[in-house]
């Protein structure tokens, strides 16, 4: 672990100022970025946590201290972000071997399986983050869990609109043992269906206990037609840093 973040006026003796969450996804977020070369091919995560990533390669790119990048956005949202940061842009047909991937996460289990997609951006960050040589998952330190599903937030799935209710149903079936709790995403202004950047909806499936083997869990949902993708990116992050006031984690594979 790396120095601790505390700050203080060096000339005060009053207590020291706590990091807000977002200065500590900053800070992961500036660590992931020194892996970055000049001239690799970069997948650009999304969320509050990758925005900052993107935000610095921009910087970075601007002040000729990295040259060559190209960037593949991970979502509609980050496209804009990485548009107007100067970063140019491609996608996978044309870079179907990418460098490294940058990407927050909203569960981190102790193997580095991961919980994505509470953003919606979940299938476009698979593919991506997938043929990926290096994956660096930047996270503070309340993304941390002991098993996926284990914050009792929602791991999402996405799954095409016709009949997503039925799909819900065969889900919430599938984890019936496990409390599951099967809910369609809304906006909640509207209460209107959320949409994907793929015009898909999502399910966010809630659990009271541990959903036990998750490949077996993975491959259940993927066989369900109707299921577009999930959110358990198992095995796939290659290097975890993690953001805490003690400082930075930094857990390679
Ligand atoms: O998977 C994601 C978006 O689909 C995000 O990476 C994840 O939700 C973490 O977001 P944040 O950095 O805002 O906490």
């Amino acid at each position: 672990m790396e120095n601790g973040f505390l700050l203080g006026s060096p000339n005060s003796i009053s207590s020291p100022r706590v990091l807000t969450q977002d200065e500590l996804k900053k800070i992961a977020a500036y660590k992931a970025v020194e892996y970055v070369e000049s001239g690799m091919v970069i997948g650009l995560g999304t969320g509050s946590t990758a925005k900052h990533a993107v935000n610095r390669i921009g910087e970075l790119l601007q002040q000729g201290k990295l040259t060559g990048i190209i960037g593949i956005p991970t979502s509609k949202m980050t496209h804009e972000q990485a548009v107007s940061c100067g970063i140019p842009l491609s996608d996978l047909d044309s870079y179907p071997v990418i460098d490294l991937a940058i990407d927050g996460a909203d569960e981190v289990d102790p193997f580095m399986n991961l919980v994505k997609g509470r953003g919606g951006s979940l299938l476009r960050e698979k593919m991506i983050e997938s043929a990926c040589k290096k994956f660096i998952c930047i996270v503070d330190e309340t993304k941390m869990v002991k098993h996926l599903g284990g914050s009792g937030l929602a791991m999402p799935v996405e799954v095409v609109p016709f009949c997503w209710k039925f799909s819900a149903q065969r889900l919430r079936n599938l984890f019936q043992d496990s409390g599951c709790v099967a809910k369609l995403r809304v906006y909640p202004e509207s209460g209107e269906p959320f949409v994907t950047d793929n015009e898909n909806y999502i399910i966010d499936l809630y659990f009271q206990k541990d959903i036990g083997d998750l490949d077996v869990a993975s491959d259940t949902i993927l066989r369900l037609p109707g299921v577009v993708e999930h959110g358990m990116f198992l095995n796939m992050a290659t290097t975890v840093i993690v953001a805490s006031e003690l400082g930075i984690t930094v857990k390679n594979k």
